[in-house]
């Protein structure tokens, strides 16, 4: 899996910017606020989600452009992908995949997209939206349909916390036909968490102690069975809280540092660094053994804060591993690296280095 044209316009600094990637390691390099992370953000926006900032999309066009932004980009397989937004509807994403409109959710049958950014340095200590977003984006990558469940389950959700918090009574058959919708998206959304986690802890447990730390991974959550009874004897409580209490939306992704067996959030910063870099690596290996595919991969930043050999490591583990997208202010952090292609990006211009 991996593009081999990138065109963005009007996408935050970039006015109009053609990349052709080749299939392995693919690395920026420039001065900060250039727009390097804003390369690797157009990227992630060819997955389903918000991409790596969750920023608004009206944010992301261009200060001084026309007001919409697009991100284009043609697969190895030949596929065409787009995304963007236009001037008159600047928070309304558009997708088109081969010129025909098709849902976000749908992008994860054609890319499998992950990132690493600085911005995730402190998952471990963040609260546990971000880890379940973290764990959602790992899971999609195993099983596509994921997306799909968790739009429905939180359109659902939404609906459900909407008229609880109604002035007028809310119609009870219309809170049922609701709470069934969320219990079916939600054993969905359950068991694909539980698959992917059991299949990358699995995997994690059996590598061998190397430059990453090993992370042991648990869901922490209730099985959604009962989903549906528990949410209908819970709508007095709900209505009172204003937000639904039991759920999928409430499990936490759960992490060890097995080498030292402790939580992830008591670790040293470098460990968690190094944990989140290791269930990574392993995620990413582990798609591309069970679906053939390896992940396009964005680190952000993440060459250089490695010491040296950490780095050869890295490097190494990632060779012929599919494309691999990194950053870095300087180029000498990649000498080692071998083949890849090189682009110097500077003010929103991306050059050939
Ligand atoms: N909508 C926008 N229109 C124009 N410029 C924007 C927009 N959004 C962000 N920028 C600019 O993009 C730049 C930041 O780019 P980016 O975060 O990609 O930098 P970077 O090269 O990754 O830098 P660093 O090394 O500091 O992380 C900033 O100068 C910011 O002002």
């Amino acid at each position: 899996m991996a593009l081999t044209r990138l065109v963005l316009t009007d996408f935050r600094n970039h006015a109009d910017a053609v990349l052709t990637p080749g299939s392995g390691f693919v690395v920026l390099t420039g001065d900060n606020g250039a727009g390097k992370t804003n390369v690797l953000e157009a990227v992630s926006l060819l997955a389903p989600g918000r991409g790596l900032r969750r920023a608004p999309l009206s944010e992301m066009a261009r200060q001084g452009g026309k007001g919409g932004f697009g991100v284009a980009t043609t697969l190895a397989e030949g596929a065409e992908i787009g995304t963007g937004t236009q001037p008159a509807a600047p928070e309304r994403r558009i997708v088109r995949i081969n010129g025909a409109a098709a849902a976000a959710t749908t992008l994860a049958e054609w890319l499998t997209i992950l990132w690493l950014t600085p911005a995730m340095d402190r998952l471990f200590v963040e609260p546990a939206s971000e880890r379940r977003r973290f764990l959602d984006r790992l899971t999609l990558a195993l099983a596509p349909g994921h997306a799909h469940h968790t739009a429905r389950y939180e359109a659902a959700m939404r609906e459900r916390n909407r008229l609880l918090a109604g002035d007028e009574p809310a119609d009870p058959d219309w809170l049922t036909a609701l709470e069934a919708r969320m219990a079916e998206h939600g054993a969905a959304i359950d068991t694909a968490r539980r698959t992917a986690v059991e299949a990358l802890a699995d995997r994690l447990a059996g590598q061998p102690e190397g430059a990453f730390a090993r992370a042991g991974l648990h869901l922490d959550g209730a099985p959604a069975a009962d989903l549906a009874a528990q949410l209908r004897a819970g709508r007095t409580r709900d209505a009172a809280a204003g937000r639904t209490l039991a759920g999928p939306h409430r499990d936490d992704l759960h992490v060890t540092h097995l080498g030292k067996d402790q939580p992830a959030h008591l670790c040293s910063t470098g460990e968690q660094k190094a944990l989140l870099l290791g269930i990574v690596l392993a995620h990413a290996e582990l798609v591309a053994d069970r679906t053939g595919r390896a992940p396009i991969l964005l680190l952000d930043e993440v060459a250089a804060h490695l010491d040296p050999s950490r780095r050869v490591a890295l490097f190494d583990r990632l060779a012929g591993r599919g494309q691999v997208w990194m950053t870095g202010t300087e180029a000498a952090l990649f000498a080692g690296l071998g083949q890849a292609t090189r682009y110097a990006v500077r003010d929103g211009a991306v050059v050939p280095a």
